[in-house]
């Protein structure tokens, strides 16, 4: 059993990019292969290329093209909503809200910004790691410049409730982002329509089976904010550098395939989802991280008991499953997850945490194989942990 089979569970990390999306790319990497700003006829076909992936992007979340922002992934997109914004408001005040849960490309830029005179608030989260309005309302200030509520978490796939967040915001006149790199292509947005709060929103190819290293920043019309990389007149002088024209075009092509069939889409990955969650449920001493209803459809996260979460990802590596502890920018670093710190998970059953996320790659077989692996990894783990004594009660 094992060796040959390769069961990819972890799309939060990076998805493979489609065939479809290769395909459109190709051309840009090959023949036409100028410079968008050129005047000669291979330019015009990459600016070609640039002006109708943004009308795509635009088209899938409900925008106008001259609201889309091409930047280098959702770090750049996030650092940028943050920074940029702060910056450019820092006359009316020096007041954020965001919360602890965010990835760090949101966090750290906070961070960074309290260095700088900005006054942070990390507004706590409950137990599955959702925000109150109510309480978001009432950390409002006189001085506050920006919310920054991601849409879903990367982790534990928390969704917020981003329509209650902007109305909020929006009431008290605070402009507002959301971190959406997850939740692209399993949620429809529309900006113009119930997402009309939103004044700024980040995404990432990468996440919705299209290349690395692309994304956009959805700024609304009218939003200030500074441009974030200075240089050249691209992007209309907000955000300098030659385009990225290959990686735009694919990016185009796949959020207009994710966004085809959302709901079908999501409806086949969650049904797996929850096979694979009742199945892992069964395992003793074995917790659900994040809401049970409200979460990314593909999402699981688990906390095993007396178990050490990187032993536990090499020996499924070993039987060919990818997964992860937590996200995997942070899977370098031995600290506990931030955010299931933040949602209350002692440090040492977080320590034995599994997240398993689904998408296009998986199968039925898949989840049958998961079910068969994953109980006989936690046993033989716990057969060599000194903490473990099989007559303790189950928590669930
Ligand atoms: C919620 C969230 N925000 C931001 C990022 C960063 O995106 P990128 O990898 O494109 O820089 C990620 C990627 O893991 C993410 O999951
Ligand atoms: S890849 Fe998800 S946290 Fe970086």
């Amino acid at each position: 059993m094992g060796e040959n089979r390769l069961v990819y569970m972890d799309h939060a990390a990076t998805t493979f990019i489609k065939q479809e999306v290769v395909e459109t790319m190709l051309p840009f990497l090959k023949d036409h292969f100028g410079n968008p700003s050129s005047l000669y006829s291979i330019g015009r076909e990459g600016k070609e290329a640039v002006e109708t992936a943004r009308e795509k992007l635009a088209k899938a979340l409900g925008a106008s093209p001259e609201e889309i922002y091409f930047t280098s992934g959702g770090t750049e997109s996030d650092n940028w909503a943050v920074k940029g914004t702060a910056f450019a408001r820092r006359k009316k005040g020096k007041h954020i809200i965001t919360i602890p849960i965010e990835h760090h490309a949101v966090l750290y830029p906070c961070k960074y910004l309290e260095t700088k005179g900005f006054d942070v608030t990390y507004l706590p989260v409950d137990e599955y790691g959702l925000v109150d309005p109510a309480e978001l309302e009432a950390a409002i200030r006189e001085d506050t410049i920006l919310i920054s509520v991601m849409y879903a978490n990367n982790e534990i796939g928390t969704i917020e409730p981003i329509s209650e967040i902007g109305k909020v915001a929006g009431e008290h006149g605070v402009p507002f982002h959301t971190d959406a790199v997850q939740a692209i292509g399993n949620f429809s947005l529309d900006l113009k329509g119930k997402d009309r709060d939103v004044n700024m929103l980040s995404l990432s190819a990468h996440k919705f089976y299209g290349p690395k290293g692309i994304g956009a920043l959805y700024i609304r019309e009218g939003t200030e904010i500074d441009s974030y990389i200075h240089g050249g007149a691209q992007e209309k002088r907000k955000r300098a550098g030659t385009e990225n024209v290959a990686g735009i075009a694919g990016m185009g092509k796949a959020i207009e395939l994710a966004t085809a069939n959302i709901e079908k889409h999501a409806e086949k990955i969650r049904k797996m989802r929850d096979r694979l969650r009742k199945g892992i449920m069964e395992i003793p001493h074995c917790r659900l991280n994040g809401h049970p209803e409200k979460r990314l459809p593909g999402n699981l996260n688990f906390s095993f008991e007396y178990i050490e979460g990187e032993s536990l990802l090499l020996m499924l590596d070993q039987m060919g499953i990818c997964s992860s502890t937590g996200s995997a920018c942070s899977s370098g670093s031995l600290d506990p997850s931030h955010v299931l710190s933040a949602i209350g998970v002692p440090p040492e059953i977080a320590q034995g945490s599994l997240r398993l996320t689904l998408g296009d790659a998986n199968t039925e077989e898949d989840v049958d194989y998961v079910l068969e692996v994953l109980p006989q990894v936690v046993e033989k783990l716990r057969a060599i942990s000194p903490f473990y004594k099989p007559s303790d009660v189950c928590e669930k």
